[in-house]
């Protein structure tokens, strides 16, 4: 039954700006039918009085109709303001014929987060204003006329009624603001995503490792502290795509990103450079103790099968100096990279 009365309209997807606004209209306008019918039956039943009971019982059918055309033409705006002055009408009407007895008065405090959650600060304010003041109005005609109340049952229904009207209305207005940040908070993680990984292989991409470098060389005030870059690119990478096509090719990437990362240390940056190439950022390591760990990293690839392939890699590295960008480092180990190519590759060199 809830499923058949939430209905999903492709045009507000969860992405957009309606898409909570039309959760919010169709769960007020369930709440209102279902209140409107129960309280004429309660008026019609329990307190034989015929004129509240057509008062609800016109609620209930107007909220329906409200409800219908929703689904119909998806319009939020229209049913937004439909629905506010449909309660509105209705409890003013109440309310003035009460004569603001019985705590009918307290049925006025629904408008507010009515008005606000669904027409907006602007509207939702002048709307609860004029309300308000008309049960000032009420209670300043009470207060002249001095005269003695006494409470019925209908005084309890009232308070009883709208304390449960407001729990669901700030309960499921509490329950979306939170999802809505989960789904905003999501969002953001993917966007983050986007912006700073490799697609491919999940690693981070070539501007996060700039940025991540660059901050690194700038908390190394003295050359005590040392940063070694490694550049590794596999050797004749061309031949797996020509031989097997791009997609086995894009394969070996993924299989080889997935094994450097088993060989990082916390601490490390991986990222995958461009292309066939990766660099790793050794922190606080110096250069010799660089070379051994690019001799190991060497030989551990040189044994793993991917892909069904026995693959070889050549390194350049480089320490960091003084003064030295994220630029000026990498630059340095691209160079010795070169070397190591030139040298026969599936070899190191600082
Ligand atoms: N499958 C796949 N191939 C890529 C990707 N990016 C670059 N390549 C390929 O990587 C290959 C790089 O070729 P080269 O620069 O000649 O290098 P190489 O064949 O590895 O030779 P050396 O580096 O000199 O040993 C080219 O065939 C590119 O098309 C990618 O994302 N996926």
């Amino acid at each position: 039954m809830l499923k058949f009365w939430y209905k999903e309209f492709p045009q507000y997807p969860p992405d957009h700006a309606d898409y909570w606004r039309v959760r919010l209209i169709e769960h007020t306008l369930l709440l209102t039918t279902v209140y409107f019918l129960v309280l004429s039956l309660i008026n019609l039943f329990d307190f034989q009085d015929i004129k509240y009971a057509i008062l609800d019982a016109s609620g209930f059918i107007i909220s329906l109709g409200i409800y219908a055309g929703f689904r119909i033409t998806g319009h939020v705006n229209i049913a937004a303001w439909a629905l506010t002055l449909l309660v509105t009408a209705l409890l003013l009407l109440f309310v003035v014929s009460a004569g603001g007895y019985s705590h009918s008065l307290y049925w006025a405090t629904l408008v507010p987060p009515i008005a606000f959650f669904l027409l907006g600060p602007h509207w939702g304010a002048v709307i609860s204003a004029v309300v308000f003041t008309v049960c000032v109005a009420l209670v300043y005609e009470q207060v002249q006329q001095q005269q003695e109340v006494t409470f019925g049952l209908g005084a309890l229904y009232n308070v009883v009624e709208v304390s449960i009207a407001h729990i669901l209305l700030f309960r499921f207005y509490e329950g979306t603001r939170t999802l809505a940040y989960q789904q905003l908070a999501a969002q953001n993680v993917k966007i983050q995503n986007l912006a700073e990984r490799d697609k491919l292989t999940g690693l981070y991409n070539r501007e996060k490792l700039d940025l991540k470098l660059e901050e690194m060389l700038s908390t190394i005030l003295d050359t005590e502290r040392a940063v070694t870059v490694m550049i590794l690119d596999i050797d004749h990478f061309k031949l797996v795509n020509d031989s097997y096509g791009h997609l086995v090719g894009d394969k070996v990437l993924t299989g080889l990103a997935e094994q450097l990362r088993k060989k990082m240390r916390s601490g490390d940056l991986l990222a995958r450079w461009g292309g066939e190439e990766f660099v790793v950022v050794l922190s606080n390591t110096t250069l010799d103790a660089g070379i051994l760990q690019a001799e190991r990293l060497r030989a551990f690839v040189a044994e793993q099968e991917i892909e069904g392939k026995f693959l070889t890699i050549s390194l350049g590295l480089a320490q960091n100096q003084l003064g030295d960008t994220a630029e000026t480092l990498l630059d340095r180990a691209d160079k010795a990279l070169y070397q190591a190519k030139s040298q026969g590759r599936n070899r190191v060199v600082a």
